[in-house]
């Protein structure tokens, strides 16, 4: 299991405690045998072994000691970090003393109070070792999620700001206690301990949260498959809140999907405290499973013993890459031809695939990882087909690119895989690709489709001129039109009458499965060319028909209803005005707002987070997907793969008109630029004013001193490259993973930075206390609307901000000439403070403000035709 494989096991049959044999061992004095214990633990997959000689019939220190050294001996086991476990501080200081790689003391608390809590921590510290803190304190063990939290939260500040203990080296155990023992009290411990890690990785930065796992389970001694998936289930809830390490034996752990299905729902119903008869209901079916083993090995391993092609189509739907080297050669050498292979097993386990994706039983996360298998073994096979050099037949051959200008791709990728699931072979320009060599490749390729995209609305221009290109080159392809700003009433309306061979709005990358294979085959293309026609053609006409509707003003009746600013209400001075730079942006902090709603929908798994981590229907995919990105970051992060960095500025401001003045300095007699906003020119109902954002700045007549924000993050920096290394290993799925992550880094720097703007650095709204989920529904003073959305739609202004904050040459982002960021995972725009300040839709405008604002910008009409074409009203 995915998440399993990031989670730290620490061994535990080297304690005297825990282990009746470990500890025979040492009081016969076999250290031989005892040093065997310490080995098989690491050769099962321990990466921590953690060492308790608390035993009254033993000298403890001396016993400690000469274990320690003797593991030092031996190659295998010193290179895991050891865990010295003991209640006494001289035994853990013996150890610590003769320990030497980073040792891990198990465990101190304030159970006695902060000064030797302190004390124990500036030892530990010196020996530059990591330290377990129990949730423990001078009133007893925390068993609530507030206590663990607050006794947690407050040991870290003191290790932290007293001692100065390294934060990454601090290891919380909030205590996990045992669940359904018939009382009721304890029925809520798992979700306590649960919660809490959400909390303290939240509230204490890089510190680590562990715990004795095997505890939860105590009600069902005797019992082993039971307390098997009660371990699994807990941790894949816990290690997905947070929990990185813990004590579990590893070899007797159930896989979370293998566990039978009636069983997991009722021990998820124990473990989650979903019902109050969970306990009984376990307690009822139970019996059912007492076996002599464990359920998960025997299922896990069940299907290693199919027959070759079984497993291959095992792998592919359950996208398992561990064996597929060895599968697929095996597979080779039983079929006539490499290629046979591919069109023999591998297809078949693709359209179980494909089959379960269309039916809904798998979703985008899981056909992705499918297809990092399926690519995996393509690629393993590539050079024996080369040297027969025999080519494979794909259904048939789509191109793909983000049109010229564009840089955002995600949506593109998913939709290249998923077609690739389905046999469809797929060529992939990538990003900014121009018309000409767009068209050029479809031609010498000799494609059957051309799929374009783009998220940025100059994009959907750029997919107007390729139709037009398409049809003056005399092509006859179909052209898919996809991305987060295109529509199917934009294509039918903008693009379709352009080009007469098919274009064919495509929502998301399931749907591109079926248009592609309507579209390839030829006894259904015609029929399905003729109906999406006639489909468009209402479309424009239902378009037409429903404008009428809204009454355009003329600019000047426009103005003249324009928002009121209460004057009384402006925010104050900046406190710290002028332009700040974050070179080098801390991006662990980052993780606590980041919001995961929209992380999810990209994976078009579609919920509100956390509730959709508990959907019934896609709540499992949900959380795997979580633990995946989880996981991920802490690579991105930890490995400084990634960068962030952001350039912003507060400056003396007033509004002119529908444009806004920026000044040199605070004297306001020089304009340092221009800001040139659109305003609402639809009338709308109950005389709600036709807003411009220049309304929510003091005008310069009012002389009353106004203040605007600029700002330009981003958190791309090396994820494009590191991206390309998993999809040059033909690992789609963490490459896709990347980007979406660097996007979901992006969006929340901006909402840390927002949030430092309004309590810091303009200081507007000092004492703001938000949790992160009032964050995203933003619900603080302010706005901070952003250049090519719809309150300022207008993509060129991002060019004005370049040039206020320097941005280019403070922080490496660049804009392309459809004023595209880059990198990709980047936001600007501007900060409004004032209270009444909200987002709107400019929509559409009336000539007149075209040409008033094209006499604004300097611009000639036609080029002011092309940047508002989004917003005209024709
Ligand atoms: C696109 S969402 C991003 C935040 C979301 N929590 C996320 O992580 O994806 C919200 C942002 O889009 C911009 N925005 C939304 N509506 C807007 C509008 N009508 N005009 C201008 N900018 C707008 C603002 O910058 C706003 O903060």
């Amino acid at each position: 299991m995915q998440q399993q494989a990031r989670f730290i096991n620490i061994g535990e049959r080297t304690n005297v405690t825990g282990s009746a044999r470990f500890k025979k061992l040492i009081l016969n004095g076999d250290y031989e045998t005892a040093l065997e214990v310490a080995k098989q633990q690491v050769e099962n997959g321990a990466q921590i072994i953690d060492i308790n000689m608390d035993e009254a019939m033993l000298d403890s220190k001396a016993a400690m000691v000469r274990y320690l050294n003797l593991l030092a001996g031996e190659p295998d086991i010193a290179r895991v970090p050891i865990m010295v476990d003991s209640s006494k501080w001289e035994v853990i200081e013996a150890a610590l003393k003769c320990i030497q790689g980073k040792a891990i003391v198990n465990s101190i608390s304030l159970k006695e109070g902060e000064a030797p809590f302190l004390e124990q921590a500036r030892r530990i510290r010196r020996y530059g070792a990591a330290a377990v803190v129990m949730a423990f304190d001078e009133v007893g063990q925390a068993d609530t999620k507030a206590r663990k939290v607050e006794i947690c939260q407050r040991a870290y500040h003191l290790l932290v700001d007293s001692v100065g203990f390294p934060p990454e080296d601090i290891i919380f155990d909030p205590n996990i206690f045992a669940v359904a023992t018939g009382i009721e009290e304890h029925n809520n411990y798992a979700v306590d301990f649960i919660e809490a890690c959400l909390d303290i990785k939240r509230l204490c930065p890089y510190a680590k949260i562990s715990g004795g796992v095997s505890n939860i389970s105590f009600s069902f001694r005797g019992n082993d498959p039971v307390r098997e998936a009660m371990h699994s289930v807990f941790l894949y809830h816990a290690i997905a809140a947070g929990m990185d390490m813990g004590i579990v034996n590893a070899g007797q752990l159930a896989v979370y999907d293998d566990i039978p299905e009636l069983l997991r729902e009722r021990v998820e119903d124990v473990i989650l405290n979903r019902r109050e008869d969970a306990t009984e209901r376990l307690l009822e079916i139970a019996p059912e499973f007492k076996g002599d083993g464990s359920v998960a090995e025997k299922q896990d391993d069940a299907w290693r013993s199919l027959p070759v092609n079984k497993r291959l189509e095992h792998a592919l739907v359950k996208g398992i890459t561990d064996y597929i080297e060895q599968d697929t050669e095996q597979a080779r050498q039983q079929a006539e031809k490499p290629l046979h292979v591919i069109e023999g097993p591998l297809m078949d386990g693709m359209n179980v695939v494909g089959d379960l994706f269309g039916e809904g039983k798998m979703f985008l996360p899981q056909v992705v990882k499918s297809a990092r298998v399926m690519k995996k073994a393509v690629a393993y096979l590539q050079p024996y087909i080369e040297a027969e050099k025999s080519g494979g037949q794909a259904q048939g051959k789509i191109l793909l690119a983000t049109v010229k200008g564009d840089v955002h791709d995600i949506g593109k990728n998913i939709v290249g895989v998923v077609l690739q699931c389905n046999n469809f072979e797929v060529i992939d320009l990538g990003v900014m690709v121009p018309c000409a060599k767009l068209l050029q490749v479809a031609k010498d390729e000799n494609v059957d489709v051309i799929g374009l995209s783009g998220l940025i609305t100059p994009s959907l221009d750029e997919m107007v001129h390729v139709a037009k290109e398409m049809t003056r080159l005399g092509f006859e392809l179909p052209l898919l039109i996809g991305g987060a700003t295109t529509s199917k009433v934009h294509t039918a309306v903008k693009i379709e009458p352009h080009y007469q061979h098919g274009v064919v709005y495509v929502p998301n990358a399931s749907r591109s499965v079926s248009v592609v294979q309507s579209l390839i085959s030829q006894s259904s293309k015609a029929d399905y060319l003729a109906r999406t026609k006639q489909e468009y053609i209402t479309v424009r006409e239902q378009h037409q028909r429903s404008r009428p509707g809204q009454k355009m003003l003329s600019l000047a009746e426009a103005r003249a209803n324009k928002f009121q600013l209460d004057l009384t209400r402006v925010a104050s001075a900046p406190k710290q005005p002028g332009v700040h730079l974050w070179t080098d942006v801390d991006l662990q902090q980052l993780r606590d707002y980041i919001d995961w709603t929209p992380f999810f929908m990209t994976w078009q798994l579609s919920g509100k987070y956390p509730a959709i981590l508990n959907h019934p229907e896609v709540g499992l995919e949900a959380r795997k997907l979580l633990a995946d990105a989880n996981a991920m970051l802490d690579q991105m992060i930890g490995s400084k793969r990634i960068q962030g960095k952001a350039v912003f500025g507060l400056f003396p401001a007033n509004s002119d008109g529908d444009d806004i003045i920026v000044y040199t300095d605070e004297s306001r007699s020089n304009e340092r630029c221009r800001l040139h906003q659109l305003r609402q020119q639809l009338q709308l109902r109950n005389q709600i004013p036709n807003s411009c954002l220049s309304d929510f700045i003091a005008p310069v007549s009012s002389g009353v001193a106004d203040y605007i924000g600029a700002f330009a993050v981003s958190t791309g920096f090396g994820a494009d490259e590191f991206a390309a290394e998993f999809a040059a290993a033909h690992d789609d799925y963490n490459s896709i993973l990347v980007k979406a992550l660097a996007d979901r880094l992006a969006e929340a720097l901006a909402e840390f930075l927002h949030l430092k703007i309004r309590r810091e650095y303009w200081g507007y709204a000092a004492d703001e206390q938000l949790e992160n989920e009032q964050l995203i529904r933003e619900l603080y003073q302010g706005i901070r609307p952003a250049p090519g959305y719809p309150a300022c739609p207008e993509h060129t202004e991002k060019g004005t901000l370049w040039q206020l904050l320097d941005v280019e040459a403070q922080t490496g982002m660049q804009l392309t000439e459809s004023y595209a960021m880059w990198p990709g995972a980047a936001v600007s725009g501007w900060y409004l403070a004032h209270p009444d300040s909200k987002y709107f839709a400019v929509s559409k405008i009336g000539r007149d403000q075209l040409v008033d604002y094209a006499a604004r910008k300097g611009w000639s009409e036609p080029e002011a035709e092309v940047w508002l074409a989004p917003n005209l009203n024709d």
